[in-house]
């Protein structure tokens, strides 16, 4: 395990390095060239195999394809720049022109989505949409790194509060997170494969109640549990 780590931390630096070297050789474009992807960068699907996952993060989403065949399950794309998911909603609800103009925004990504491959997030997310509840196969790279060796406990909060918004998202639109409740167990090696499996428990009116557990791919270990409340945005109100 910790022989495939290095050796995959290896190759992740011979990527980076390579990489570099070709953010070097482009430093000299136009800032506007540099700041605006292609089109097809732009909406490139980021929840997809790249060569940083894992055996084991390759072999469960290949499972997971597999029960999408038959309509139960289905991959939920991600987009860097974009909020994939019911995007509009968010528009519609929260962004101020001015801000959509600013220098800032124009910059903006997916918290998620900022890393390089593998350095950070590889994740991709199962959704199923009858028993409400999602699959999040995630396997945290080495820039999220905590205590050395294993996972910062921000980026387990992160990828819960992803999983939980996309889960809420699906039956709720637009949601905020109001809380989140999260017990560390176990923690999780640096650069391993982890399982979160969340559900929405309840829906009252505008208050979504959600829960999850994040498991080893064995399911042997039982890494966190957390619980949390998403909140349907108010178009009356303002979000600011
Ligand atoms: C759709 C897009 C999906 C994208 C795909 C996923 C990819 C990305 C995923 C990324 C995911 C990242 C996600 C992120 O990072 S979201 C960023 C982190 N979250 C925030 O910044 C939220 C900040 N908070 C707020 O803006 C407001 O407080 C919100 C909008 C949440 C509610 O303000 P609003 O004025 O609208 O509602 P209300 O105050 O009338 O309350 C309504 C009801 O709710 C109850 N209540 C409220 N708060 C709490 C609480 N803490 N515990 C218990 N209960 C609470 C309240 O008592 C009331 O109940 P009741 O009296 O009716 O019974």
């Amino acid at each position: 395990m910790l022989r495939s780590c290095t050796a995959g931390l290896r190759s992740l630096w011979a990527l980076r390095g390579r990489r570099e070297g070709a953010a070097r050789l482009s430093a000299d474009l136009q800032p506007a060239r540099r700041l605006f992807s292609t089109e097809k960068a732009v909406h490139k699907d980021w929840a997809l195999p790249n060569p940083s996952w894992s055996k084991d993060l390759k072999l469960l989403f290949d499972q997971f394809m597999k029960k999408c065949e038959d309509g139960s399950w289905e991959r939920l794309p991600s987009c860097k720049h974009t909020c994939t998911y019911k995007s509009e909603d968010f528009k519609t609800y929260f962004l101020d022109p001015q801000l959509v103009e600013g220098e800032g925004l124009s910059q903006a990504q997916l918290f998620t989505r900022g890393f390089e491959d593998g350095l950070g997030f590889e994740y991709v997310i199962f959704n199923n949409n009858d028993e409400k509840r999602t699959v999040c196969l995630f396997q945290g790279g080495p820039y999220l790194q905590g205590i050395p060796g294993f996972l910062h406990g921000g980026a387990i909060a992160t990828m819960i509060d992803v999983a939980f918004g996309s889960c809420a998202a699906i039956s709720g639109g637009a949601v905020m997170t109001a809380n989140l409740n999260i017990n560390f167990k176990r923690p999780v090696p640096l650069c391993s494969v982890v399982v979160i499996h969340s559900q929405l428990d309840k829906l009252e009116g505008r208050k979504l109640f959600v829960s999850c557990n994040v498991r080893s791919v064995d399911e042997k270990t039982l890494y966190s549990e957390a619980t949390g409340l998403f909140i349907k945005l108010d178009p009356k109100k303002s979000s600011t």
